[in-house]
């Protein structure tokens, strides 16, 4: 097709990236496409050159041979991506029909349903079993996947086409969906990229947390079945930091639609970005939703439109940028009917609560902080975009660079650069470092260490190359190009407190910005479907926008003075000079309606944006970077502002100690952290001054501080680290249920020596984290306990935690719920509790060190004095392990409590731990619910033995 032609000759695309599409894309197509490649491959190459290829199935004159794939096999390949996201809800049904046609053992079936593999893996590992048994066991397949169908989607009914007029309606729609999706807005101006040679995987997660999901998502799983916590409902969330990745995980999507890769069980998927929609000011139908933001049908409107009433679940909508919607989310207002008018933000939120076009499937983008509990009722699942893993930082960085020896030097130099690689999980700032490598490989000792430090980085790498150098010797980079400085960070400022996003050609002339600022590549274009609309600009990306806000505030004369302390107090913002302040053209008019935005969900949060600009002005006000303002102000309005920074940040910090309830008898004094608790702890960092960070915690006194579901990734662990080092006691930091991840861990270890415990569940954290963790761990003196809940560690995390029991005689706690760990690891761990008699709490409850692993720990702790409490729950434990257990109630003069749930022991298994109870008046309790005994045996034993609980 033309289409396929142009994805691939972009110009200035390398050679080889456009050779390894063109052969991604064949293959994509199936067999005959592959075929057909070979063929022609063999026509252009000089004559001997092709003589090396071979194409399997086919001979060398370019027929077929026989064991060419037949129909069902071929189809299998050419509609792989769709099968897999039909298979992936439902794999133990094909298998048990893969089963009973005699085609697959009950090996095949382990092998597919191992539970490291996502849904969607097992759906891949399912389909390649199936390609290797041959034709038959493809059809069998093929005939499940049909009569699944038969009662969900329509469109891939065997007969069933939809009405002409659709087809062409979605061709058009696809077109314009993929012209605006292929290119990456941030790589405007001379070097424009294509998605396909830059996107690279972030990490995805559920929000919640789902027993049989092990493994990172993938796409196909945003909108397939897995996770799903509410089939009723239609949305699906998308979540995550600022410059996360979100609106390119999207615009991935779109563009897999759009190509047919992906997303294939919808016909037409119209993508909105709430920022455009922001600028809409007339009431709306749903139909001039569709056709006035995203594609106008040439003809037959109505049909088109009757055509999308009647098939919701052949339809995907996505809203990218909830958090940028100037009202908050509320379902108060109820819609139903989709030929009525309503404003636009009424309409949308009743497209996600599915009062109206129920059926219809939507994506949904948003920063976390916009998203409260009304919101959360009427999704189907949420998913957390978390960033690059250390991986995807090294793919990143190769793909953006096409010299590979660049690439390698600027990965060098980051790993050298602790601080600046904690950055670099977020996507945008890892844009900016590769944009900027020259600047970061000159940059030696003074590497960016902060947000701001970044941002200042691309500000300054903007000027230089987009300007021609003129001769002002002296003058600073900033001096130089401060009227653009003060043009565009007026706008942004003004912008950021009325959430507008878009400027009009009139907004641009009212804040003085010229052609020659907009050259210098800060404003990009605004990309919208409809060609009716003026040529209106946006920031780069939004934390751009932020950060010149924060360059006016700093630097401008004109600034008012109260803007800082209503900026740091969240309280105050409503009234402030940004809350209230008048927008121009397009928002000017909702500027007003603030008021109505205060009934929704926005209202109960602290708009982000202003937080992320008061983070940027903690940056620009510290030490390091004061002397930039020199030239723009005097230093005493600089020095007054540093000063109202500092107050604000140390009366905040002290606000939320004060709201510290004092200790219930018996408990330790605890923190539970506050909204607004963690941003502070970043603008401290930002300010990079040991004393600000020592004031901050100087009065801190707790035991415990609690963190948990606070949103924390690698960047706020080096923000927590730079501060907590200043606690005077050590802490327990409990940070379960955050992205914490290795790059986290690893910024964690500069506050390790003032943490007793470290709670760490659920966060992502691999084998490779908890290495660097405990190298770092074993010399902290205070640190003592470790929980590691639902994390991916494996058998080789466990050699660490072997060293740590021997080399550490004082060591409390290990708790490794949750994990892949094996008999191989339990046996690991024994080798190292033989020389421990310190630890009393050992956890390992869902993991599968079976039997021989639970010999191996029994035998290690035979005669323990330490350990009180054991947990080897869900483990598949059964009487070996049990009477090895048993041998250790009799001898250890510790235990208390042994937790034995959810095992495979049996009568004569549980015999033995009677048996040793008898011998052990310590002990408190065994637990062996669900395990094989039958109902009679259960109450027999139960007679002889109160302390074992079934
Ligand atoms: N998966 C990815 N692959 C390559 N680059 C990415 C990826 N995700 C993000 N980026 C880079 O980071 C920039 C910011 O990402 P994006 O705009 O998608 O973040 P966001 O989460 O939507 O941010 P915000 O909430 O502030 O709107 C992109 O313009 C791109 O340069």
């Amino acid at each position: 097709m033309q289409r396929d032609y142009q994805n691939i000759q972009v110009p200035g695309r390398s050679l080889y990236t456009k050779t390894r599409q063109l052969l991604d894309l064949v293959h994509a197509k199936g067999v005959d496409t592959c075929v057909l490649f070979y063929a022609a491959l063999k026509q252009v190459l000089p004559e001997g050159q092709g003589a090396g290829f071979s194409f399997p199935g086919i001979g060398s004159n370019g027929e077929e041979k026989e064991d060419h794939p037949s129909t069902s096999t071929r189809t299998l390949l050419a509609q792989r991506p769709s099968l897999v996201s039909e298979l992936q809800g439902c794999v133990e049904d094909a298998l048990h029909a893969l089963v009973i046609t005699g085609h697959f053992t009950s090996a095949d079936c382990n092998d597919v349903r191992l539970p490291v593999y996502t849904p969607s893996q097992q759906a891949r590992r399912l389909l390649d079993h199936v390609r290797a048994k041959g034709e038959s066991a493809a059809k069998v397949v093929l005939r499940y996947v049909q009569q699944k169908q038969g009662s969900g989607s329509s469109l891939n009914q065997e007969n069933w086409t939809p009405p002409k007029v659709v087809l062409k309606y979605q061709k058009k729609l696809s077109s314009s969906v993929s012209a605006q999706s292929c290119f990456l807005s941030t790589y405007g101006g001379t070097s424009h990229m294509a998605l396909d040679d830059i996107y690279t995987e972030g990490q995805l997660e559920l929000a919640h947390y789902c027993g049989d999901v092990h493994g990172p998502l993938g796409l196909e799983d945003v909108v397939g079945a897995v996770g799903t916590v509410n089939k009723e409902a239609d949305t699906v969330l998308v979540s995550g930091d600022a410059g996360g990745g979100k609106s390119t995980l999207l615009q991935r999507l779109h563009l897999l639609w759009a190509r047919g890769t992906l997303l294939r069980e919808f016909l037409l998927l119209f993508p909105f970005s709430c920022r455009r929609l922001n600028s809409e000011r007339q009431d709306l139908s749903v139909k001039e939703l569709l056709f006035d933001h995203c594609c106008w049908p040439d003809r037959e409107q109505e049909e088109i439109f009757q055509f999308i009433l009647d098939h919701p679940h052949l339809i995907l909508f996505t809203f990218d940028g909830l958090d940028e919607l100037k009202h908050g989310f509320s379902d108060e207002h109820r819609l139903c009917c989709p030929t009525q008018r309503a404003p636009v933000q009424i309409l949308l939120f009743n497209l996600i609560q599915g009062s109206l076009m129920k059926g219809v499937r939507k994506v949904v983008t948003s920063r976390p902080e916009a998203v409260g509990p009304v919101l959360k009722k009427h999704l189907r699942k949420e998913v957390l975009l978390q960033g690059f893993t250390p991986s995807g930082i090294e793919c990143f960085v190769r793909k953006h660079h096409s010299d590979p020896a660049v690439a390698s030097k600027v990965l060098a130099s980051l790993r050298t650069k602790n601080a600046l690689l904690g950055l670099c999980h977020s996507p945008v700032l890892c844009w900016i470092v590769s944009h900027c490598h020259k600047e970061l490989l000159g940059c030696g000792e003074g590497s960016p260490r902060t947000i701001t430090d970044v941002y200042l980085m691309i500000l300054q790498h903007f000027f230089q190359h987009r300007s021609s150098p003129k001769s002002t010797t002296g003058t600073s980079w900033l001096q130089e190009h401060l009227d653009t400085v003060l043009h565009l960070g007026q706008l942004a400022f003004e912008g950021i407190g009325t959430s507008c996003f878009i400027f009009s050609p009139a907004d641009l002339e009212t804040c003085g910005v010229t052609e020659k600022d907009i050259c210098m590549g800060f404003l990009v274009q605004s990309k919208d479907m409809s060609p009716t609309r003026s040529k209106c600009f946006e920031f780069l990306h939004l934390m751009m926008q932020c950060f010149f806000a924060a360059l006016y505030i700093v630097s401008s004369n004109n600034a008012d003075r109260s803007i800082i302390s209503n900026l740091f107090e969240p309280q105050n913002m409503r009234a402030t000079g940004l809350g209230s302040s008048s927008c121009f053209g397009a928002c000017s008019s909702s500027a007003g309606k603030q008021g109505q935005a205060l009934n929704g969900e926005a209202a109960s949060e602290e708009r982000p944006n202003l937080k992320i600009t008061a983070t940027f002005v903690s940056g620009l006000l510290s030490q390091r970077h004061r002397s930039l303002w020199l030239h723009c102000c005097p230093s005493a309005v600089t020095e007054k502002r540093v000063r109202q920074v500092v107050r604000c940040l140390s009366k905040g910090m002290h606000k939320h100690f004060k709201s510290i309830p004092p200790p219930v008898d018996g408990e330790k004094k605890s923190m539970h952290a506050m909204p607004g608790f963690v941003w502070l702890i970043k603008c401290i960092y930002e300010m990079q001054d040991s004393r600000v960070a020592k004031d901050a915690v100087s009065k801190l006194e707790v035991d415990h501080l609690k963190l948990t579901y606070c949103n924390i990734g690698p960047v706020e662990c080096t923000a927590l680290a730079y501060v907590l080092q200043h606690l005077r006691n050590p802490v327990g930091l409990q940070l379960d249920n955050n992205s914490v991840g290795d790059v986290g861990v690893e910024q964690l270890l500069p506050c390790m020596h003032n943490c007793h415990s470290l709670y760490l569940r659920n966060n992502s954290i691999t084998d490779e984290g908890i290495r660097k963790l405990l190298a770092t761990g074993i010399h902290c003196d205070s640190f003592r306990k470790i929980a590691l809940f639902n994390n991916k560690l494996t058998d080789a995390c466990t050699q660490h935690f072997s060293h740590l029991l021997k080399s550490r005689q004082d060591f409390l706690s290990i708790r490794l719920g949750n994990n892949n760990i094996t008999e191989e690891g339990a046996k690991q761990l024994a080798e190292g509790l033989k020389s421990n008699r310190s630890l009393k709490y050992l956890g390992l409850w869902g993991n599968k060190i079976g039997d021989a692993g639970a010999v191996a720990l029994a035998s290690a702790l035979q005669s323990s004095t330490s350990l009180v409490w054991l947990s080897l729950v869900g483990n598949g434990v059964g009487n070996a392990g049990a009477g090895a257990l048993a041998n250790v109630i009799r001898n250890s003069t510790s235990l208390e409590e042994l937790w034995l749930t959810e095992n495979c022991i049996t009568r004569s298994g549980v015999e033995c731990l009677v048996q040793a109870l008898k011998e052990n008046t310590r002990m408190k309790s065994v637990w062996v619910i669900n395990n094989d005994l039958t109902l009679e045996e259960v109450e027999d034993l139960r007679q002889r033995e109160s302390r074992l609980t079934f």
